[in-house]
């Protein structure tokens, strides 16, 4: 059986704060804000991993109230997050997410989030695919208040054809 989930996140942009995107310390004037580390693709991401498996949302497992969570490393909750799916007899099918964002600029760094993505989830590179776009200067993402990611996922589960 397959199944598939979506994600969708925002982190606004703060002064001195880094930039942490799909892991990888982004080279920018400005960083992202959040309880965490704010790396909005992982989040993205464990959010559609946890709609596939039906297990709700990146809050309802590390809520922003709890202490415990401050300045987290997002790679540390997505690699929970991918236990959760393998504990429920799950593989990865395919990821594809994209970062909407005005600047920084992606292009140099999207291989290297791709591997580390691809590294997390246990997967090969040929299943993740990372893609970056401007809003053509609209919007909150396009006046460079903040970034947007997405991203959709594909699970197989691994005791049925
Ligand atoms: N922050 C970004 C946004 C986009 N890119 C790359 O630029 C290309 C053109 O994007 P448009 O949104 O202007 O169509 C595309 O290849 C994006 O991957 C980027 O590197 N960083
Ligand atoms: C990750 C958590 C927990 O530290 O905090 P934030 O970094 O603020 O991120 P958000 O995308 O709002 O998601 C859920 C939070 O509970």
């Amino acid at each position: 059986m397959f199944r598939i989930g979506q994600g969708f996140d925002v982190h606004q942009f703060a002064e001195n704060r880094p930039c942490i995107i799909g892991g990888i310390e982004i080279p920018y004037e400005l960083g992202l804000l959040g309880h965490s580390d704010a790396d909005v693709l992982l989040h993205t991401i464990a959010d559609a991993l946890l709609g596939a498996i039906g297990e709700g949302d990146i809050g309802k497992h590390f809520p922003d109230t709890d202490p415990k969570f401050k300045d987290a490393d997002s790679q540390k909750l997505l690699q929970h997050v991918w236990q959760l799916v393998k504990r429920d007899g799950y593989s990865l099918g395919n990821l594809d997410c994209t970062v909407i964002a005005q600047a920084p600029k992606m292009a140099p760094h999207i291989e290297s989030i791709r591997a580390n993505i691809a590294r997390l989830l246990e997967a090969d590179t040929g299943q993740i695919n990372v893609k970056a776009t401007t809003t053509e200067s609209l919007g909150f993402t396009g006046r460079k208040e903040g970034i947007a990611a997405q991203a959709v996922v594909l699970l197989i589960n691994n005791s049925e054809n």
